[in-house]
């Protein structure tokens, strides 16, 4: 299988060297050639899997064979041996209709490390195998920074720059991503906003000549691999949800609801959605940014005003995989992807109307839940089921309150644990224990450099950063 990118200008290029170009060289996204379908006969023979052979499974339908059988299973049995749950990513469930599926049992308490601990395993093992320098450079709005820098931090071979809103993540986040001391970590703290952040590191990476000199690789869900990682959780929750359905399983129809940012979570379960795997609504959950709940409601795609919210990590207006989902809309047709987004960055908006917004609306729902609206679920689901949701998870059980309807279950995603976002949660007087690992934080010193929201200072920071460095083959 080879990999093209969204705007049609890349020549198709094989599994590993489409993840060491992360955002395709012509600015579009890259996407697998063909989506393989996964028959019924094979669902059935996944549904037994643990998470891990599952992942093996799906990996494996991508991958062209290009990392020996033995080789993946090492460096998927050394990503999730750090999760806290053997089951890596379990689900609860709360009443007949609502499923809870937990993401946050990594090592940095967010659905990030699913993908991010793998990633890490991933490039240390291209770095080894293939003698290349990995330089990552990502944007956070707090949780990819974590669980990225968590993965790949004393790795040799690799070094990694990380840029974040300054102020604008939670205390546990910064000090997660600033409380690290290993020599190939920096942390730059952009005064700007996340779509600040990932707009520079977008233009660094569409500078050719920068990126090829200085071996940018991406960590961010522009990334292919990213996708494919979070797809193995949505295959992993419906066959949980249906076991747990036992007899009711034939007649319900599962839901998804998953908290969106940057559209990275749901593209995936809409990959597995094509793959075959039979979700009935996927529905997209964001918070009062809600670009996204809008675009599904009027067809117009147009960056608003940033808000600040409770859920910070959601604190986004451009939706990075946006442009991976008007692929698929607009038919694969890239010169029609092209036009679309030179007409976003000329004229700020896009519009699609008529049967390509009907369209829209079968395939995808969604909801923008408003702040107050967020913690007086958190309020409710903790005196109800005793089940305290983090802010984010929050804004995805307001979106299955208002979407599921009879005959369906929802397995609503819950993408971190509460306890990163213990401001939300103090507002309305709830006291947390904090798991060790956050409790003792606090007591750390901290690195980070803070600078101006500016490209040309980030480029003097990595030209220093990321100098004189090279590898050998192992
Ligand atoms: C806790 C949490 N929930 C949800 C999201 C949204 O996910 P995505 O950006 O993949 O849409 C993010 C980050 O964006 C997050 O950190
Ligand atoms: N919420 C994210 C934003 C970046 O998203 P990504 O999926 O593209 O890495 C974060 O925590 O940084």
């Amino acid at each position: 299988m080879n990999y093209i990118s969204t705007r049609g200008q890349v020549e198709p290029k094989g599994f590993i060297d489409t993840v060491l170009m992360g955002l395709g060289e012509d600015g579009g996204l890259m996407v697998p050639e063909t989506i393989p379908s996964v028959s019924a006969e094979t669902l059935n023979k996944w549904k037994g899997l643990e998470f891990r052979e599952l992942f093996i499974e799906i990996f494996s339908l991508y991958a062209n064979g290009e990392i020996p059988e033995n080789d993946l299973k090492e460096l998927v049995d050394a990503s999730y041996a750090s999760f806290r749950d053997p089951e890596v990513t379990p689900v609860r469930k709360l009443n007949d209709s609502l499923y809870i599926l937990e993401l946050f049992h990594g090592p940095t308490f967010a659905f990030k490390d699913v993908a991010l601990q793998f990633m890490g395993e991933f490039y240390s093992y291209v770095s080894k195998t293939r003698g290349e320098i990995i330089h990552i450079l990502g944007a956070t709005s707090g949780d990819t920074g974590a669980a990225a820098i968590q993965g790949v931090r004393g790795k040799e071979g690799i070094k990694i720059c990380i840029l974040h809103p300054h102020e604008k993540v939670s205390k546990v986040q910064e000090l997660q991503m600033t409380t690290v001391n290993d020599k190939n970590v920096l942390n730059l703290s952009v005064k700007g906003n996340f779509d600040d952040c990932q707009r520079i590191i977008k233009e660094l990476f569409s500078d050719l000549s920068f990126k090829g000199e200085h071996h940018l690789r991406a960590i961010n869900s522009i990334n292919f691999v990213r996708i494919l990682a979070q797809t193995v959780y949505y295959f992993y929750a419906y066959f949980r949800v249906s076991d747990q359905l036992g007899s009711d399983a034939a007649s319900k129809k599962i839901n998804v609801s998953v908290p969106s940012g940057n559209f990275g979570n749901i593209f995936s379960g809409f990959l597995a959605k094509k793959m075959g795997l039979p979700i009935n609504k996927l529905i997209i959950a964001t918070n009062e940014n809600n670009i996204l709940e809008r675009f599904v409601q009027t067809g117009e795609y147009r960056p608003g005003e940033f808000r600040k919210t409770h859920s910070p990590s959601m604190d986004i207006q451009v939706a990075s995989n946006f442009e991976r989902y008007l692929y698929y809309l607009l038919d694969e047709d890239s010169a029609k992807v092209s036009d679309y987004m030179a007409q976003l960055a000329s004229e700020g908006r896009i519009f699609v109307e008529g049967e390509l917004l009907e369209r829209v609306q079968s395939e995808l729902h969604a909801l923008g839940a408003k702040n107050e609206q967020g913690l007086e679920l958190i309020r409710k689901y903790k005196s109800e089921y005793d089940y305290l949701l983090d802010p984010h998870t929050a804004c995805g059980v307001a979106a299955y309150e208002a979407f599921n309807e009879e005959g369906e279950v929802t397995a609503a995603f819950a993408t971190a644990h509460p306890a990163k976002f213990d401001e939300a949660v103090r507002l309305i007087n709830i006291v947390q224990e904090f798991p060790v690992q956050i409790a003792e934080l606090v007591a750390k010193d901290q690195f980070q450099t803070v600078i101006e929201n500016d490209k040309a200072e980030v480029t003097r920071q990595l030209e220093a950063f990321f100098a004189g460095d090279t590898v050998s083959k192992a």
